[in-house]
């Protein structure tokens, strides 16, 4: 059982090159359990990439992830399927497979990764697609369906192995506003239920802060802070003064202008 105070995920100091191109340069991170963790910064500062390093699918140059206190490069094969039977994961492009039903679609991961029966995927696909609105879409196609659900049928494959951390790259990219909101509140609802340790990369600022327990923002190779929203918008950190600037405004300084800034969000 995970307490509140485990650390899921745990990076240190991890480097990561692309030929000449150093992306990461020292990231340090901690994850506990059961929180939101928000990654943001502005495009090509290596978000996905750390993303990619904590699911183990990228290695790191230097340093160590650690997930559940597994170092992933000293992990063999079978243990690193164990980590990733851990792991949901919801992907701005969703990879829904067309050729396959909603129901297919999220029972997929039952069939490739447990010895559950039939009646056992029925009930577990059900209950997800019922947790998502979407009774009654089992025997739809991906095509036949709008962007924000097929999004939730996304969250609802993410969610069927009942994860201990699920992983979020963008998941509103190319929904609406009233549809994107709609993502974000099945996302809290869902975590409040199955209570899931959250990482997410975002761009949706200052909204995706609501949704945050701890905020950190990738600049110049790496994690600048993970503090509260609120510590955060009033960072010193001018790498963090700028981000909140360019994306919310200027920053006040007054007490009753802070409140203001609070009341934005
Ligand atoms: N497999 C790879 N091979 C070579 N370069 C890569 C690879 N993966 C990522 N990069 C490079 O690493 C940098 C960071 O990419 P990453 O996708 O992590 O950025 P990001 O912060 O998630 O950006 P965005 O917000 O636009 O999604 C980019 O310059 C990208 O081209």
């Amino acid at each position: 059982m995970t307490t509140e105070r485990e650390i899921v995920i745990e990076l240190n100091q991890v480097e990561k090159s692309f030929g000449e191109q150093k992306v990461l340069d020292g990231v340090t991170l901690q994850v506990k359990a059961g929180t939101t963790t928000v990654i943001v910064g502005a495009s090509g500062q290596g978000k996905s990439v750390i993303l990619k390093h904590m699911l183990g699918l990228m290695k790191p140059d230097a340093g160590e992830v650690r997930v559940f206190g597994e170092d992933l490069s000293r992990a063999n094969k079978h243990k690193l399927r164990q980590i990733r039977s851990y792991f949901g994961v919801l992907f701005q492009n969703v990879a829904l497979f067309d050729s396959m039903s909603v129901y297919d679609n999220v029972a997929l991961p039952l069939r490739e990764r447990t010895h559950d029966n039939e009646a056992e995927i029925r009930d577990n696909v059900e209950e997800k697609l019922a947790l998502m609105g979407l009774e009654g879409h089992g025997n739809k196609f991906p095509a036949q369906l709008s962007g924000g659900m097929q999004k939730r049928v996304g969250l609802a494959r993410a969610l069927v192995l009942n994860p201990k951390v699920v992983f979020f790259d963008e998941p509103t990219t190319g929904l609406d506003v009233s549809k994107s909101n709609e993502i974000y509140r099945l996302f809290f609802e869902t975590q409040a239920r199955l209570n899931y340790t959250a990482v997410i990369v975002s761009h949706d600022v200052p909204k995706i802060f609501k949704l945050s327990d701890y905020v950190a923002l990738m600049a110049e190779g790496q994690l600048q802070g993970c503090m509260s929203p609120e510590a955060f918008q009033l960072s010193d950190n001018p790498l963090i003064r700028s981000f909140v600037t360019e994306t919310m405004g200027p920053i006040y300084s007054s007490e009753t202008e802070e409140s203001l800034l609070y009341e934005t969000l």
